[in-house]
């Protein structure tokens, strides 16, 4: 029997779970299967995605799965909880993740009320994607997508997984299910899919953001998203970079800032990274079915001193008109 030792954490109320692939992990392993039935939310566990980790104290190369099996090139708040557990196991302070090509540099950031918080500087935006995100084209600037017959100005950016961002004067979560589901269904107008957020300015350096994830559907809050939104924003508005966003959603509130590099935008995305359990899994049962046996430790402290946050934020919101 293979065992699984599953980390449940959540950054901004985006549940991840953390896996350190054992050694030894059998080659016939179906590890999208295994995802899709750890993530099951009728299932003992339940979550957005699973971050797995190769050795987190040497490499430490991550592979992300959405809950629908699908693979991406990263998950932003993820990053935040599978930087803290690398972090940890390597008793330091910064560290580098990779995933493939791209690199994502975390480091430990003071923390909040108790809560822990990390900062993960990823790769530059990139407002001309490498794989084109709307057909036939590499740029997409703040421009209705007919297809969509939507009324509202899309743009579409890579940091690195495919993002398309509108902003809105009020945010209606109808609207942007439904915008997320076509974008779905319209393989032919958006190849690689992408996920969709909705952005309503709260302040001058202070934003909401929804996201309906590729992979998943709507989330309480999408890391990458985060980044994504507060890129565009920025260029809309003109704001330089270096000059931070706060950035709520419904699940929690991030910083966002970039670093101008010749022209290319560096973004840092930085908020809590939260452990909520942890649990020991068969593998062999995990592949089977969403009904496995899991053995399970929960770290109270940490989920009430989050549970405060979260309340201060849903409350701000509440006050300032945005219905989630
Ligand atoms: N929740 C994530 C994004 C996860 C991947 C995404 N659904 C995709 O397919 O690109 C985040 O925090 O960034």
């Amino acid at each position: 029997m293979t065992t699984l030792d599953v980390l449940s954490t959540h950054g901004s109320r985006n549940d991840i779970l953390v896996v350190e692939l054992p050694e030894g992990l059998p080659i016939t392993t179906d590890l999208s299967r295994v995802v899709r039935n750890l993530c099951d939310r009728t299932g003992p566990l339940g979550a957005d995605g699973v971050y797995f980790v190769e050795d987190p104290t040497g490499a430490a190369e991550a592979l992300f799965y959405n809950p629908d099996g699908s693979r991406s090139s990263l998950c932003g708040n993820g990053m935040r909880c599978l930087g803290r557990y690398v972090l940890d196991r390597r008793a330091e302070e910064s560290a580098t993740v990779s995933t493939g090509p791209h690199r994502f540099l975390v480091e430990r950031a003071a923390g909040e009320g108790g809560v822990p918080r990390t900062a993960v500087s990823l790769p530059p935006v990139s407002f001309h994607a490498p794989e084109p995100i709307v057909a036939g084209v590499h740029e997409w600037f703040d421009e209705v997508i007919p297809a969509l017959g939507s009324p509202l100005g899309f743009t579409a950016l890579a940091v690195p997984n495919s993002h398309l961002i509108a902003i809105v004067d009020h945010y209606d979560e109808k609207e942007l299910v439904s915008v997320g589901r076509r974008v779905e269904a319209l393989t032919e107008t958006f190849p690689i899919g992408a996920n969709v957020s909705f952005v309503q300015p709260l302040g001058e350096h202070e934003i909401f953001v929804c996201t309906f994830e590729r992979g998943v559907g709507l989330t309480l809050s999408c890391g990458s998203g985060v980044i994504a939104s507060s890129a565009v924003y920025s260029k809309l508005r003109g704001i330089p970079a270096g000059i931070p966003l706060t950035v709520r959603n419904p699940g929690g509130v991030a910083k966002a800032v970039f670093r101008d590099e010749g022209g290319r935008w560096h973004p840092t995305l930085e908020g809590n990274a939260t452990f909520v359990s942890r649990a020991t899994v068969s593998l062999e049962e995990a592949e089977a079915g969403p009904d496995f046996a899991v053995d399970t430790e929960r770290f109270d402290e940490e989920i009430a001193a989050y549970a405060e946050l979260d309340r201060a934020n849903r409350a701000r919101l509440a006050e300032l008109g945005v219905t989630i």
